[in-house]
């Protein structure tokens, strides 16, 4: 199949208006947000999006949102150009890149001053939305139990900032599906809420289908982690690591792997696993942001296994944080 150049668009209006008119065509819209700097995992995403509608738009953004001012706004990867060619040779094609330069309204800077025209189109004094104290912006989702733990923790405005992101994405595309990927597992679980209510599997027809806390009429899909040849979760974050803390990180999922072989063979008690996998990191020269055992749908800890978990670990080495999951289903 000849590789097909999706469409840029970078202004909201034209995004929406784009959106509106295929739709009424009756073609169904497929969104698969994203920061940028593709690989594998976000070309996955994309797969299983083309599997739950006719066209499909990729968003790149950076949220500024998310990030808090002592995170990695600034050093966050990019390679647009690099990315077109990457979505160029996806079987099936992408129709839409969606990259605006900027969601937000920064109103009044400290001083007085205001976003001066072009500005905003440059992509200048793009600012983590926490810095200015007269900042335009007001509104803000949050999710409000899901996204207490975990990365919650130690980054405690990055959840309303996602949220609050994705809101704008979807009102902006107007998807009828929308893919995240359980790598980010908090995130995909917030999203999934914020859509579409959890609920035991049991009554799950009855009543789940029916409790949407923002009442979207979008699908929700999860799609599975992608990791590198040998084991590494595929991520942005990853090109900033040396190949010395890039082999070192390998720890991560390699004692995830053994501790999910521990529970698989009769080991329920989460602090022995949890042990196992902190000290596998540490020794490894990893910083330990968190290691937790939860439950797959409310993210509440677990003691012990008696039901579907997942174990969840954020990690630092170097600088850079990285996140890795694993489902145990016992
Ligand atoms: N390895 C992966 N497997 C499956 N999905 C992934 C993977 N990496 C990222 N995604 C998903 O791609 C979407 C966009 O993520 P994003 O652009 O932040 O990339 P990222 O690799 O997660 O970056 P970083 O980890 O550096 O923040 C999210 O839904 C995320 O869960
Ligand atoms: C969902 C998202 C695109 C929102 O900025 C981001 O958090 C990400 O890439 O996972
Ligand atoms: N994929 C998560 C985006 C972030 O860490 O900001």
């Amino acid at each position: 199949m000849a590789a097909k150049d999706p469409l840029i668009i970078r202004d909201r209006d034209e995004m929406r208006k784009w959106s509106r008119s295929m739709r009424a065509q009756g073609s169904s819209i497929g969104l698969v947000p994203t920061m940028g700097y593709l690989h594998e995992g976000h070309l996955s995403l994309i797969k299983e999006a083309q599997k739950h509608a006719d066209l499909i738009v990729v968003s790149i953004y950076v949220n500024p949102g998310q990030f808090s001012p002592n995170e990695d706004l600034s050093t966050y990867p990019s390679n647009f150009e690099g990315d077109i060619e990457k979505l160029r040779s996806v079987h099936g094609g992408v129709d839409v890149v969606f990259n605006p330069f900027n969601l937000y309204d920064y109103g009044v800077y400290e001083g007085g001053e205001t976003m001066k025209k072009g500005e905003e189109e440059k992509g200048e004094k793009v600012i983590s939305c926490v810095e200015s104290s007269k900042f335009g912006h007001e509104t803000w989702i949050r999710v409000e139990n899901l996204e207490k733990g975990l990365c919650g923790k130690s980054r405690p405005i990055f959840f309303r900032g996602v949220a609050t992101v994705v809101v704008k994405l979807f009102n902006i595309v107007e998807p009828d599906v929308a893919v995240f990927g359980k790598k980010d597992y908090q995130q995909w679980r917030i999203i999934r809420r914020m859509v579409l209510c959890w609920i035991s599997k049991e009554i799950e027809s009855s009543y789940c289908n029916q409790v949407r806390d923002l009442d979207f009429g979008i699908k929700i899909i999860g799609s599975e982690l992608v990791r590198e040849h040998d084991g590494l979760a595929m991520s942005s974050r990853n090109v900033h690591l040396s190949p010395q803390e890039r082999e070192k990180a390998l720890s991560i999922s390699r004692s995830l792997y053994e501790a999910k072989k521990a529970a698989e063979n009769g080991e329920r008690d989460c602090t022995k696993l949890r042990n196992y996998v902190a000290q596998t990191i540490q020794k490894a020269g990893g910083k330990v942001d968190y290691d937790e055992i939860v439950d797959q749908e409310s993210l509440e800890s677990v003691e012990v296994i008696q039901s579907p978990v997942v174990f969840c670990i954020a990690a630092l080495f170097g600088n850079v944080r990285l996140i890795d999951n694993m489902e145990i289903n016992v």
